[in-house]
């Protein structure tokens, strides 16, 4: 907890200000003088938003800082869950070490949060939660993480991933996760009424991968939607990807939405570039909780991603299609605002009280900014800054 003076900057692209910050927290906007002995930054003009969050990403897999790895391997989905399982750990993927390079350099590129998804399986057990519980101490000053207790391979194909479900979330896990509830486990009522006896047993949120697309998502987020409101779990659901809202059926996809909306259910984006993904702006429409992440970057699903979510933004972005200077501040708002509000992080913002954590971003808009990737030259975390010009005080292991 930390404070700071930082002269100079134009919160949202607008006028430009001084932020004072007391014991971590934003306490003024307005123009200051330094008091003896307080760190004084010098903005330069630059553009101040909250801290960048990456909702939704794999911490414990990517290959980032290790040797090329070589994918040959055909796309299908089962298939690249059954070879990460079955090969991570020969390949050298430790969850600890991958973890922490992974959010140093989402830290270093100005996110102050994540929500990482975390494999739990019958091979691994616990061992690569405790691995990214392991970098959540480690970096605890420098970016918060959230876990999601995450069954990727599957709930009812795998026996003995609900006890550890239950183990991961009774640890600490503060999110409980699932897939494919018909693609992966062929068995929807399964996988979902046992997800919702452990959320509701632990008092934790859901946040599902639904990469079924089409009628058969449709099909499973109204399974979904059933369990909500049996359960009085509204507002406390999230689906991942949901590409099933990028099909075609512009009326189909609108009473989906409808429902989303109704329940309060939040939706996480990546942009997957390789298939239809849910409109941005029209969830933003219907007022839904929209967060971005960068999903897995460079690991054994597939090559791209940087641990940056301006960079995802640029991604998101691209794959809806946006033009204007209104649509692009929208996706910095999704990567941004849009995941504190999935993860519903408090105090999160630019107004007096709030956390000081925020990214400072070169350019002379919010559109500006996220079409040119723009530089980072400070990232201030709990009032204290944690990287200069994209690096972070903290080596990379
Ligand atoms: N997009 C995804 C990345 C990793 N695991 C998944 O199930 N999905």
């Amino acid at each position: 907890m930390h404070d700071l003076l930082l002269r100079n900057v134009r919160p949202m692209a607008g006028q430009s200000c001084d932020i004072l910050i007391r014991h971590g927290k934003i306490a003024g906007l307005g123009s200051y003088r330094p008091e003896d002995g307080m760190a004084v930054e010098d903005a330069n003009g630059a553009i101040v938003v909250p801290g960048l969050i990456d909702a939704h990403t794999h911490l414990d897999k990517t290959t980032w800082g290790m040797p090329w790895h070589v994918n040959d391997r055909p796309a299908i989905l089962r298939g690249r869950i059954d070879f990460e399982r079955e090969n991570r750990q020969e390949i050298g993927i430790n969850a600890h070490r991958q973890s922490m390079r992974h959010a140093i350099g989402l830290a270093a590129n100005g996110a102050s949060h994540i929500r990482s998804h975390v494999d739990i399986d019958t091979r691994h057990g616990l061992s690569l939660v405790e691995g990214v519980w392991k970098t959540r101490d480690a970096l605890k000053d420098i970016i918060d993480i959230e876990i999601v207790a995450f069954p990727q391979s599957g709930v009812m194909v795998m026996p003995g991933t609900v006890e550890l479900l239950d183990e991961a979330l009774a640890q600490g896990c503060e999110v409980l996760g699932g897939i494919d509830p018909c693609g992966i486990d062929r068995d929807p009522k399964g996988q979902l009424d046992i997800l919702f006896t452990l959320a509701v047993r632990h008092g934790v949120p859901i946040d599902i991968h639904l990469h079924e697309a089409a009628d058969l998502g449709a099909f499973t987020m109204e399974l979904i939607f059933e369990r909500i409101r049996a359960n009085g779990m509204e507002g406390k659901v999230a689906i991942s990807h949901a590409f099933a809202l990028g099909m075609n059926d512009y009326v189909r996809v609108g009473k989906l939405i409808e429902e989303i909306a109704r329940l309060d259910v939040a939706i996480l984006t990546t942009g997957a570039p390789s298939v239809n993904v849910p409109s941005i702006m029209r969830l933003k429409e219907a007022e839904v909780r929209v967060g971005g992440g960068c999903d897995g970057i460079r690991d054994t699903w597939g090559p791209w991603g940087q641990p940056d979510m301006l960079d995802r933004a640029k991604v998101i972005g691209m794959k809806n299609g946006l033009r204007t200077d209104q649509e692009l501040a929208h996706v910095l708002h999704v990567v941004s605002k849009g995941g504190a509000d999935v993860m519903r992080i408090d105090g999160y913002g630019l107004d007096v009280g709030c956390n000081a954590d925020f990214t400072l971003l070169t350019g002379e808009t919010l559109a500006h900014a996220v079409v040119d990737t723009a530089p980072r030259p400070l990232v201030v975390k709990n009032g204290r800054v944690i990287a200069r010009q994209g690096k972070a005080i903290v080596e990379m292991p």
